[in-house]
């Protein structure tokens, strides 16, 4: 039996929806006792699955189908309103640009600071360093503060970082939407390497003829639910027939 690596049981996940109202209105709500305005929905609703060790899995849905929140919450950058998610073992990806990395740092420090979030030790991030440098060709701009650098820049470094943190599951949302073409080639050879050491993979994109190609497995979503798990082409197939109807 593999090893579950992932495991998602039950979740939801709420958020606020915001509404913009004349001060009559408010005045009006008030004293209905309708209280100020809160209205919630499920982002994500009672998802559940399983995800074992070596698989390849891509998060499939239309656009606010609810896949980067469930990648968020699989890295745990976000908690669950309700169930749980559980993960074993190194977790490590891109998930939001820029994330884990301090504006007025360089990208030198910030290398040690993103390493560090991800779980590597000074030494480990120190023996990496060059390597990690070399990989996302920024080697010019390294003492500067990554304020200034261009979103392609930001990418390059944090891609870096995660992908030699030796991650166990290895999270990746739009990889390659910031990136130039060389680098995306690069990435991509990257992450083939990834799968064929057996490392877990969990994919957002896009980009439907990448996905089958690097996923086995799809999982889909429409409006918060999962509708359905299977191989990587069949889900892909059901979202594209959806697309036409
Ligand atoms: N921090 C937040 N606050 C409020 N609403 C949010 C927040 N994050 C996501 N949402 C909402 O949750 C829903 C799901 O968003 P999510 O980004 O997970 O979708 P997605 O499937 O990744 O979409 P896309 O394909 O456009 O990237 C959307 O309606 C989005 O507006």
């Amino acid at each position: 039996m593999p090893t579950t690596v992932i495991e998602v049981t039950g979740v939801t996940k709420q958020f606020t929806l915001r509404h913009q109202r004349s001060l009559k209105e408010i005045a009006v709500r008030l004293l209905t006792r309708k209280g100020v305005d809160k209205d919630t929905f499920n982002a994500l609703d009672e998802v559940s699955f399983q995800i074992a060790e070596g698989e390849t899995v891509a998060l499939l849905g239309f656009n606010g189908s609810g896949k980067s929140t469930l990648l968020k919450l699989i890295s745990g950058v976000l908690q669950p309103d309700g169930g749980t998610v559980r993960t074993r073992g190194r977790v490590a990806g891109l998930i939001e640009v820029g994330a884990g990395f301090h504006p007025d740092l360089t990208g030198r420090e910030n290398v040690f600071l993103n390493g560090a979030i991800l779980g590597m030790t000074e030494a480990q991030i120190a023996e990496k360093f060059d390597e990690i440098i070399a990989f996302s060709e920024i080697e010019k701009f390294i003492d500067t503060e990554v304020k200034f650098y261009s979103s392609g820049m930001f990418l390059r470094l944090a891609f870096s970082v995660a992908v030699h943190s030796d991650p166990e599951v290895f999270l990746v949302d739009e990889i390659l939407a910031v990136g130039d073409e060389p680098f995306q080639r690069k990435c991509l050879e990257r992450i083939d390497a990834l799968k064929s050491e057996g490392r877990t993979l969990v994919i957002v994109s896009h980009d439907l003829d990448l996905v089958s190609r690097i996923c086995e497995r799809g999982i889909l979503l429409r409006k918060g639910r999962m509708i359905g798990d299977g191989s990587a082409t069949d889900m892909v197939a059901r979202l594209r027939d959806e697309n036409d109807q």
